[in-house]
């Protein structure tokens, strides 16, 4: 609000509210004229307490009545009724009717009968019996077109018509209670005589809380002159207990003093108000005005009641309905995001791709989603700081897994509301759980939404002492006052709050879900990279820089897994130990560079004449071992002299041809890995000395 209300003012309100709450409205201790009230014993026998207008209604005196047997006042045949209707409960189901006569005229009266602690309650008024008929067939046509009606606001309005149409009221108007009990008058049929209420405010010290509570008991009420006398029950107070009755069950219950004083102040002198539930919770009012006395027939009173009955029956299923149309709509979006977990999609590539459809179903203007540190925007939304501000005080404050909506984050305590004010005045938070260290969030935003709510008068009422006690006067202007409400959205309606919570739940699963198959995809790039350092790794271990053959470590090491498999299996294998030939002077003449070249053509050059099974390795400088597997010394001479021509077919880009030289040596019993090198090192030593470029063998018996 604007105008703030100061603080003084503000506690003498609620003070004043708190005993208007407690007025005792139940037991005013008298009745309206146009019935009377009798209370028996509890048992029906003997009348205790009569209501002072009884001889218009009965022609009978207060004198008459009290004291008097129950039989004699009310016949024997209505009090064996209303005994056998109060047998097992506290109030008689239906009303019932009794003729009587009254100066020489046949009357009907209308009878209701409850219990009130001790006593038993009889309420009769009279009946306009003629009527009965017309009522019906007034109230089926009625019926039959609220049935057809097709919106909210046609069944509003066609009540308020027909109530009005039935009961001759001035004005009767519908109005809806918000969370805090104020009413607003959604529908209204009226003549020229009372003014419009339409679409006005009604602040909830106009129904006080011991006022709504009442049409608990009784879902009808009804005030037929607000001016009028009201008929004192006599005595007083109830003669066997001293205590006053409680009349919250009646019709008749007079009206309180206060509630006549506001009727007066709003120009009327006579109401209806009809209570309007949504299962157990008052939804509403029908609420009846006219300017001048009218008392209304419990036939009518009972028209009434069926057509609100019905009305309201088919104003909650048109609101199921919609609610059904709602929750459909958010099925379908969640089948559409399945497809979206199926499909691996990244969140933020739904968010942008159904931001659009999802703002038009949230009615919100802008969307968020953070979830792993990124944020993912869509619409009027502050900006990444301010949403990630936003977010670290979501999970400061808000622990549950629950969705959280505010219409006033600024109200709700969050530090920087105002620097967001504009796109989001209204939050609707959903914690996202994807991870179990961090949560992520939905947002939902909504913006300021500045309202000028007409109220019918100012809400507050004064408090002022009446008969001792401090009580609300009613206020005494009714002239519309319009409030501007800022610093607030539109408010978030349960559907939405259920439908986030849904959003959120899939939104969680979908970012779950991608999240598993991007760390797959990082762990399988990982491993790959991991393999091929692995590789790497082996070649650099395994091989020569230089010539990319086997360094020596690892021929060595094939070496002794063969001597293993030769000394198990009797595997035999052959050496070739070779040397280039005068590769100094190679060095010296061309120069190092080329040196390097002619070791790496030579490689390449046995490599492809190697057969499979063998392998050739490095063993030093210019010094190369091959491993013939399952060769014998004799095959592996010959295997070695293939490879001394080979090397010298092997066109180097030298002047002079490249030779080597080599020794060979075939694996024996008792062989160790020095005894079978040494054999293969002397026989190539002894090709040198031999004139090089030739082959000899290093046979064990030599
Ligand atoms: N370019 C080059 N030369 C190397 C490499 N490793 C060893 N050498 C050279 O190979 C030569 C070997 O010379 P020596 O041991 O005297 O033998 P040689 O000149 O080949 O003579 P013989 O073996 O008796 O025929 C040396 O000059 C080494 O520097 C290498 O990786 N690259």
């Amino acid at each position: 609000m604007t105008a703030e209300t100061p603080k003084c003012f503000a506690d003498e309100l609620q003070a004043a509210q708190e005993e208007c709450a407690r007025e005792p409205i139940h037991i005013p201790g008298a009745v309206q004229s146009f019935g009377v009230l009798l209370s028996f014993d509890s048992s029906i026998r003997r009348v205790w307490q009569v209501s002072a207008n009884v001889r218009q209604h009965l022609g009978l005196t207060v004198n008459e009545c009290l004291g008097a047997s129950a039989a004699d006042i009310l016949g024997s045949s209505l009090l064996g009724r209303i005994r056998r209707g109060l047998a097992n409960t506290d109030r008689m189901p239906g009303a019932m009717t009794v003729t009587r006569k009254l100066a020489g005229i046949s009357r009907k009266l209308h009878v209701v009968a409850y219990r009130s602690g001790d006593a038993v309650i009889v309420e009769l008024e009279p009946l306009d019996s003629s009527a009965r008929y017309r009522w019906l067939s007034l109230v089926n046509d009625w019926i039959a077109k609220l049935v057809e009606t097709r919106t909210e606001d046609d069944v509003l309005n066609r009540l308020c018509d027909a109530v009005r149409s039935i009961t001759g009221y001035n004005r009767s108007l519908i109005y809806a209670f918000d969370a805090d009990w104020n009413g607003k008058v959604l529908a209204e049929s009226r003549d020229e005589v009372l003014p419009a209420l339409m679409n006005q405010h009604f602040p909830a010290s106009d129904i006080p809380s011991q006022v709504r509570a009442m049409y608990g008991n009784n879902r009808i009420r009804v005030i037929a002159d607000a001016q009028a006398e009201a008929a004192p029950l006599v005595p007083a107070m109830n003669p066997a207990n001293g205590s006053p009755l409680d009349l919250s069950q009646g019709y008749l219950r007079a009206v309180s003093p206060i509630h006549c004083d506001y009727m007066q102040n709003m120009g009327v002198r006579s109401s209806l108000s009809v209570a309007i539930y949504s299962d157990s919770r008052l939804w509403g009012l029908v609420s009846c005005h006219s300017q001048m006395p009218l008392s209304l027939s419990p036939s009518a009173r009972d028209s009434v009641a069926t057509l609100v009955e019905v009305a309201s029956q088919r104003l909650f299923l048109l609101k199921a309905e919609a609610d059904a149309h709602y929750r459909q709509q958010i099925h379908d979006n969640r089948v559409q995001l399945a497809h979206g977990v199926q499909e691996r999609h990244a969140p933020r590539d739904l968010v942008q791709q159904h931001a659009e459809h999802w703002r038009q179903l949230f009615r919100v203007e802008g969307i968020a989603l953070v979830y792993l540190g990124e944020i993912t925007r869509s619409g009027k939304t502050p900006d990444e700081d301010q949403v990630r501000e936003l977010t670290n005080w979501l999970d400061a404050e808000l622990k549950e897994p629950e969705p959280w909506a505010t219409t006033s984050l600024s109200a709700s305590g969050y530090p920087s509301a105002e620097a967001i004010q504009s796109w989001c005045c209204g939050l609707l938070a959903m914690p996202l759980l994807i991870d179990m260290d961090a949560r992520g969030w939905l947002l939902l935003f909504r913006p300021e939404q500045f309202e000028m709510i007409p109220w019918a008068g100012k809400p507050e009422k004064v408090a002022e002492v009446r008969d001792g006690r401090t009580v609300l006067s009613p206020r005494t202007s009714f002239a519309s006052w319009v409030e501007e409400v800022s610093g607030k959205s539109s408010s978030w309606h349960p559907a939405e709050i259920n439908a986030a919570r849904d959003l959120g739940d899939d939104l969680a699963v979908i970012a779950a879900a991608h999240e598993i198959t991007r760390l797959n995809e990082y762990l399988r790039r990982e491993r790959k990279a991991l393999a091929e350092a692995n590789q790497h790794l082996e070649k650099v271990a395994n091989t020569d820089s230089l010539t990319g053959t086997l360094n020596r470590y690892r021929i060595e090491h094939l070496v002794q897994m063969s001597m293993a498999n030769a000394e198990r299996y009797g595997q035999p294998f052959s050496l070739l130990l070779f040397d280039l030939d005068h590769f100094k002077q190679i060095n010296d003449t061309y120069g190092h560079n080329v040196g390097d070249r002619i070791l790496k053509t030579l490689v390449n050059s046995l490599t492809d004449g190697l057969r499979e099974g063998d392998q050739l390795g490095r063993w030093g400088g210019e010094e190369f071992l091959v491993l013939a597997a399952n060769t014998v010394i004799d095959d592996a001479a010959i295997f070695a002299e293939r490879l001394r021509r080979l090397v010298l077919a092997t066109e180097f880009g030298l002047d002079e041809p490249v030779t080597i030289s080599i020794g060979v040596a075939e694996w024996g019993k008792g062989d160790t890995m020095k005894t079978l090198l040494v054999r293969a090192d002397r026989a190539m030593y002894e090709a040198k000395h031999s004139g090089r470029n030739r082959v000899c063998l290093g046979r064990i018996d030599q």
